[in-house]
């Protein structure tokens, strides 16, 4: 478990201040992919490095698997470290060894026995999907096979914990999608706690079971990733959503311009033909989008509602009836 603790970071440089994180708390739970969602210059970079103290907190507390590692001296530090790995966006593999010999480093630090080395790089290798790369050198490898060269690495402790910090940043949107998988597999099979820092939405969605919205240093929202995504109001829905939100819709005197918002199987179609034939209302179709997010699919529609006041009252309420959330966004 990761727990934050308002925590701020104020880097000085050159007489001036800048505070990269304000109060910042968080709880990441065992075994969850949680990401921090934020824009470039936003403290991301920064609060990941916080929890192995590559930097040091200016206040705040850090606890990682109910250590405070802000208490622990350089010997008990390096030790924690080895239970928590680290993946970087441009993978920071050694140029000059193998895939093998990058697998092996954090091992041959650790004072691991030659055998169980080549035993263990081996097993990775094969988790990542990479056995017969073993003796390539980086600069023979895809941006994708580099980085599961990095999360080979980064697994070779066996830590409990893996850091990843815009780890799919560098990726075509393919690669991107195949390092997630193989993310979210070895987050299931491991039962690996992933915090990850990202700026893309799709990271967001794809994996991650949790997130946090970082803005100008300070978490602005956190919650679980479907509940945030399917409520109207929300930072995340507001982001997830900001090319359909944008649109202009011509909305025409008296009707309704409504958001309907479904999770699962809730098959919306069918309710929107029961409810048009029992409240003898509309539902004029304008646009509609099918997404899956944490591998659960989320629907959202957006449709006009005309009829007599009572009976689009009465649908509306309808519609609540059946668990899907409902916005209005217009009404003329
Ligand atoms: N070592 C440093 N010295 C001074 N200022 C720094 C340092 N590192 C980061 N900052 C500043 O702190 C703020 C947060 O930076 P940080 O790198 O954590 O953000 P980020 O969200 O990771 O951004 P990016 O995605 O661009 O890396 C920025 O204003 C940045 O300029």
């Amino acid at each position: 478990m990761i727990e934050l603790r308002e925590v701020s970071k104020v880097y000085r440089q050159e007489g001036r201040e800048v505070a990269a994180l304000q109060g910042v708390s968080l709880r990441v739970a065992p075994g969850e992919v949680f990401g921090v969602l934020g824009q470039s210059g936003a403290g991301k970079s920064t609060l990941i490095r916080c929890v192995n103290l590559l930097e040091r907190p200016t206040s705040g507390e850090v606890r990682v698997e109910g250590r405070d590692m802000l208490a622990l001296e350089p010997h008990e530090l390096r030790q924690a470290r080895q239970g928590i790995g680290m993946i970087f966006q441009h993978f920071n593999l050694f140029s000059s060894q193998t895939v093998a010999g990058n697998v092996a480093y954090p091992l041959e630090v650790a004072g691991w026995p030659r055998p169980r080395i080549q035993e263990r790089v081996a097993e990775l290798l094969q988790l990542v999907g990479l056995s017969d790369r073993a003796h390539a050198y980086p600069a023979q490898l895809s941006g994708g096979q580099k980085q599961r060269v990095g999360i080979a690495r980064a697994l070779a402790p066996r830590p409990k914990i893996l850091l990843s910090d815009e780890a799919t940043s560098a990726l075509d949107p393919e690669t991107t999608r195949s390092v997630l998988g193989l993310l979210r597999d070895i987050n299931r099979q491991l039962g690996l706690t992933i915090l990850l820092i990202t700026h893309q939405m799709d990271v967001v969605k794809d994996i991650c079971d949790s997130v946090a919205v970082l803005e100008r240093g300070r978490l602005v929202e956190q919650g679980k990733v479907i509940d945030l995504v399917t409520r109207p109001g929300s930072r995340l829905h507001e982001l997830f959503y900001a090319p359909f939100a944008s649109r202009d819709w011509p909305v025409h005197p008296g009707r309704r311009l409504v958001e309907l918002t479904f999770v699962g199987e809730k098959a919306s179609q069918p309710v929107l033909t029961t409810m048009a034939r029992r409240f003898e209302v509309d539902a004029n179709l304008m646009e509609g989008s099918l997404d899956r997010v944490a591998g659960a699919p989320v629907g959202r529609l957006l449709f006009e509602l005309t009829g007599e006041p009572e009976a689009v009252k009465q649908a509306m309420a309808f519609l609540r009836e059946q668990g899907l959330t409902l916005e209005e966004r217009a009404h003329v």
